[in-house]
């Protein structure tokens, strides 16, 4: 991973920062970029083998007359003395926390009625829970009386999150804690932003995802008059062996989502570290409780939620322009 900046090298020379999940993705590429400035970063996540891999890896790109350095700190962030621990090593190796990314998180796809209540609370005890448990222990060990940045990776939830109900609720709280946090400890000299990515590509994302290829037949269900899938008696299209064969499809979603961008393509983790590095710097010095959406307008634009056709709707209330619509439907059903 090459990292590049637009930002002066040395810009956070003798800086701390922690960056939660800073071992793969969007993580990855913060850390990159967070080391490339001079920064000391520990990065921490759940998988032990995977972080000391990535450091690694990134320190391979320090430069001998660099600052910099990476540490890994295994953390479930969803643990209050996991995330305890976290803060006090950062702060027994370095004595010091000028930042912290709250990056780690995600969630599955699932419809909302077939999620059961350990996915639910996994998916809110990660994203909500373990972003407000490492805000929390921060600014008890160290931001409440040195001051701090923090960013907060949400995600594109501004329509709600249809698939990912659950990660809709917890990122829409996130933002919204972003804004607390950001009045109550203003008087500690204490930053805090989020960050709201578009559809992101990276091989780990993209391996979250690798069980949904059997959804494809689901999803086909709305387009089949019976409304439901055959059996291959039946002839037709649904059979254990025919959905093996779709199980690398999954990550095609991410490709699904590429009519939906602006942009036309789909995002890099490498697109979304220069916001964050802008954010944590003193060129953000005045940007406190915003989010930044990082997402080529996607938010503005279409969705992959399909909503069949249906009936299901309770009727208008009678009156003069339903009577209207009616005639008028009726006149070019007779023209057509
Ligand atoms: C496609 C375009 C997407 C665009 C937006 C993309 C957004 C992204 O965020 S991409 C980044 C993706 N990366 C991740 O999500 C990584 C982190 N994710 C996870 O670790 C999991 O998804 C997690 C949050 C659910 C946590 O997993 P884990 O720690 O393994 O949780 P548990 O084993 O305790 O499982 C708890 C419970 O959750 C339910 N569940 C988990 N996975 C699924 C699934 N694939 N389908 C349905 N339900 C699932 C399930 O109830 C689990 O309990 P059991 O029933 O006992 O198995
Ligand atoms: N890619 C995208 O399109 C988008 C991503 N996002 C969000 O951006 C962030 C990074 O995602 P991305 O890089 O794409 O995907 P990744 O799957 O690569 O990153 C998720 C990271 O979070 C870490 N993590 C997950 N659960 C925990 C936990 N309980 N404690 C500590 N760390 C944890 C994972 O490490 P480990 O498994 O080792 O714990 C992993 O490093 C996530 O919050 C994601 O939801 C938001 C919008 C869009």
């Amino acid at each position: 991973m090459a990292a590049r900046s637009v930002f002066r090298s040395g810009l956070f020379n003798d800086r701390v920062a922690i960056v939660t999940g800073g071992a793969t993705g969007i993580g990855k590429a913060i850390t990159a970029e967070l080391l490339h400035l001079g920064c000391r970063v520990v990065i921490a996540s759940r998988k032990a083998e995977r972080l000391e891999a990535a450091a690694g890896e990134l320190s391979q790109l320090i430069s001998p007359s660099s600052a910099a350095s990476i540490t890994a700190l295994q953390c479930n962030i969803r643990q209050e003395d996991q995330v305890r621990e976290l803060v006090a090593s950062t702060l027994r190796l370095h004595g010091r926390i000028d930042y912290l990314v709250n990056n780690g998180g995600g969630q599955f796809s699932s419809p909302a009625a077939n999620m059961k209540l350990k996915g639910w609370n996994a998916v809110i005890d990660t994203n909500l829970t373990g972003t407000f448990l490492c805000c929390r222990e921060v600014y008890r060990a160290w931001m409440k009386d040195h001051g701090g940045a923090i960013v907060n990776i949400i995600a594109d939830m501004w329509r709600g999150f249809p698939g990912m109900a659950h990660t809709g609720a917890a990122r829409a709280a996130v933002e919204n804690l972003t804004k607390s946090l950001a009045i109550e400890w203003a008087s500690s000299g204490i930053r805090i932003n989020s960050i709201a990515p578009g559809t992101i590509f990276s091989k780990t994302a993209m391996e979250n995802y690798k069980e949904l290829g059997p959804m494809i037949f689901q999803m086909a269900v709305p387009c089949i008059p019976a409304k439901r899938l055959g059996l291959p008696e039946e002839g037709t299209i649904f059979s254990k062996t025919a959905m093996e064969n779709y199980k690398e499809l999954g990550p095609m979603i991410f490709q699904m989502a590429v009519p939906c961008i602006p942009a036309k393509r789909l995002g890099f983790p490498e697109e979304i570290s220069p916001a964050v590095c802008f954010l944590l710097s003193p060129a953000a010095s005045f940007i406190s409780g915003a989010t930044l959406k990082v997402d080529a307008g996607q938010s503005l634009y279409d969705s992959v939620w399909e909503i069949p056709d249906h009936s299901s709707w309770p009727a208008p209330p009678e009156g003069e322009n339903v009577g209207a619509l009616r005639e008028l439907m009726k006149k070019l059903k007779h023209k057509l």
